[in-house]
């Protein structure tokens, strides 16, 4: 579409705007959306690539604000015609509470709704997660499932009960009057292991790799599959749904769609030799006796956690929760998003997986 003064109209916030997805979610909506004329980019930490942006066209305005502040969000939220709402605090490792983790995830996605409520907002898309679903506490293996593929969810951990929690919030929302008297349109999508450029795990794989002779020990059987979905895919079905959600509200609204691509199912750390390996590492045997790679073992990580908590924050990648969603297949296999608004992946899987060792490479200089 031709870039003309008339056809920028809309305004959009994106919530958790500079974090890993969100960034993509950001340059996504610049590049795609071309309806759009103000981006309003809000988070708890801006990042400074924000003023690179405020060269072009659309208007972008940083918000420093904290979803758990009513009064913050609200402000942010008045006046946008669309709020994808991607903040979050994605811990599975024990660095915050559970308190702060529910505070973040429910109160703060409720601090969203009510401000679409309050100010007339009619679209809001929210970033949900597989681990609604699963996997369970069980370890019951997801295999190949679509969002009616029956499931017992069973959920312990913080993380994902905060997840199902707001996701479910988001959902119940869809048909509640706004201001003005319309109705709200929600959506809610539910991406798995979300990798590409920025990914920080990946990052500190790398490193320990790096720091181990160039030598990554397995820790999990190649049998054990996961779904995994490039970031610039994520962005593109969150921009799409978007743009989509008012024309296909009876179809789209209250919905939830996986995110998916043609990323393959492996294991989840050869998965990652897809990227690591091209930068020089190798997947070796098991560990050797007493060496852990990420720490001791998980129990003892979790007791160790806990035991230090009120000194020092001690918070390895590997606990029992880690270590039972890695041992446990989840795969997901659908076409969804396709019936209902037409997506398909923007990145090819040799694209995805050209750029994120790209972008490997170029930490390289950056280990800590
Ligand atoms: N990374 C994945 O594999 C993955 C998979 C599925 C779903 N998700 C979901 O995607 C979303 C983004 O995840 P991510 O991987 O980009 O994480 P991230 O930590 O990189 O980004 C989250 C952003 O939210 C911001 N934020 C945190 N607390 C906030 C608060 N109180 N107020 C305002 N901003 C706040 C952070 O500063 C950060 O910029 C999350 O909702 C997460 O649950 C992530
Ligand atoms: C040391 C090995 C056992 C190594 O393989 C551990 C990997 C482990 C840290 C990751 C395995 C699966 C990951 C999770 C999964 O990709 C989906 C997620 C949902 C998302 O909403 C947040 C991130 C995560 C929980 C992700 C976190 C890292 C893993 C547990």
């Amino acid at each position: 579409m031709a870039d003309s003064a008339e056809t920028r109209k809309l305004v959009y916030l994106v919530t958790g705007g500079c974090g890993f997805l969100g960034e993509h979610v950001v340059r996504m909506l610049l590049q795609r959306e071309p309806r759009l004329y103000e981006l309003r980019v809000f988070d708890l930490h801006l990042g400074p690539w924000l003023e690179e942006l405020k060269t072009g066209p659309v208007q972008v305005t940083a918000i420093q604000g904290d979803v758990t502040q009513a009064h913050e969000v609200a402000a942010a939220v008045a006046g946008a015609h669309v709020v994808i709402h991607t903040a979050g605090l994605v811990d599975v490792f024990g660095r915050a509470s559970p308190e702060t983790i529910y505070e973040v995830n429910v109160q703060g996605t409720k601090n969203v709704i009510e401000a679409c409520v309050q100010t007339g907002t009619r679209f809001l898309v929210y970033t949900s997660s597989m681990e609604v679903v699963g996997p369970n506490i069980k370890g019951h293996p997801f295999y190949r499932g679509n969002e009616d593929t029956p499931y017992e969810a069973i959920h312990r951990h913080p993380y994902p009960c905060s997840k199902a929690q707001a996701e479910r919030l988001v959902l119940e929302a869809n048909g509640r009057k706004v201001h003005g008297g319309l109705a709200l349109v929600t959506c809610a999508l539910r991406p798995t292991g979300i990798y590409g450029e920025g990914h920080q795990i990946m990052r500190d794989f790398y490193h320990q790799g790096l720091r181990l002779g160039g030598r990554l020990f397995r820790a999990i059987p190649a049998s054990v599959e996961h779904s995994r979905v490039y970031v610039g895919n994520v962005a593109w079905m969150h921009v799409l749904v978007a743009q989509e959600l008012e024309q296909r509200a009876a179809l789209m609204g209250g919905q939830v769609y996986f995110c998916y691509d043609e990323s393959p199912f492996k294991s989840y750390e050869d998965f990652n030799m897809e990227f690591l390996g091209p930068c020089g590492l190798r997947l070796g045997g098991t560990r050797p006796p007493g060496a852990h790679r990420l720490g001791r073992g998980p129990a003892l990580n979790a007791l160790l956690e806990w035991l230090l908590r009120p000194l020092l924050l001690y918070a390895p990648l590997l606990n029992p929760y880690t270590l039972a969603v890695a041992n446990t297949t989840f795969t997901v296999s659908t076409d969804k998003a396709q019936r209902h608004f037409g997506y398909k992946p923007l990145f090819s899987w040799e694209d995805s997986r050209t750029r994120t060792i790209r972008w490997v490479q170029a930490v390289e200089g950056s280990a800590p």
